[in-house]
């Protein structure tokens, strides 16, 4: 129920005409749905998915999609997160499509996470961090993240390692209480075979979530006011 709430909230901010990034998740499940019945009723957008799933989701709700080379810029970006901090830093990647997420969210003019009460945390860390590595020596990508003080394990989904969108693997990495985002965020990428990971530092400009009364809460960032 809360998921609906802010996820159908977020697409108020769509109006005609724009591009928008349609993330991955059972709570921007209901954005797109509410996006779909906006469409029917005359709405024009065009989005660009996040993953297969959102684009299987986006086409059964009758929202046009776009190529990145069809477009000039992408709007807005609608997306979950796991967890939130009162900076409004990020992690995502739960459904493992962070890559494709990260990369919409930061080409979108506004960024906008819809989340339910269960996500937002003081801290960022007790979520386990996503980071998407090639499958090429992984085994060595794995030590290296390791010497960070992270425990980690690969992904696994019906007995077999997780395949991302992009042919990658993801390693769930357990670092409790990330006191520098944003450092762990560039130290993490530095590491050769690392694609990408799940935190997203200083990227979204609106969270919409609700208050402990249950009312709908709409936080903005630093950088967007
Ligand atoms: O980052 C994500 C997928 O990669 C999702 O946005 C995140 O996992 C939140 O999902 P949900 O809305 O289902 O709780």
């Amino acid at each position: 129920m809360e998921k609906q709430i802010v996820g159908e909230k977020a697409a108020q901010f769509v109006k005609d005409g724009m591009v928008i990034g349609l993330g991955t998740g059972s709570t921007v499940f209901y954005t797109i749905q509410k996006l779909g019945l906006l469409v029917k009723q005359g709405l024009s957008i065009k989005g660009i998915p996040t993953s297969f799933q959102t684009e299987r989701l986006a086409k059964e709700n009758g929202i046009p999609l776009a190529n990145f080379h069809e477009i000039e810029q992408i709007d807005i970006a609608i997306d979950g997160a796991d967890e939130v901090n009162p900076e409004l830093d990020l992690i995502k990647g739960g459904g493992g499509a962070l890559l494709r997420e990260k990369i919409i969210a930061r080409a979108a003019r506004t960024f906008i996470v819809v989340a339910d009460t269960s996500k937002m945390v003081d801290r960022l860390g007790t979520f386990q961090l996503p980071v998407e590595v090639i499958p090429f020596g992984y085994e060595m990508t794995e030590k290296h993240i390791r010497s960070l003080g992270s425990d980690l394990h690969i992904r696994i989904v019906n007995g077999q390692a997780f395949k991302t969108d992009n042919g990658n693997y993801i390693f769930d990495c357990n670092f409790p209480n990330i006191t520098n985002p944003k450092q762990l965020e560039q130290d993490l990428n530095m590491i050769p075979g690392v694609v990408e990971n799940g935190l997203f530092v200083g990227m979204a400009d609106i969270v919409i979530t609700l208050d402990i009364e249950k009312n709908i809460v709409i936080k903005k960032s630093k950088q967007s006011v």
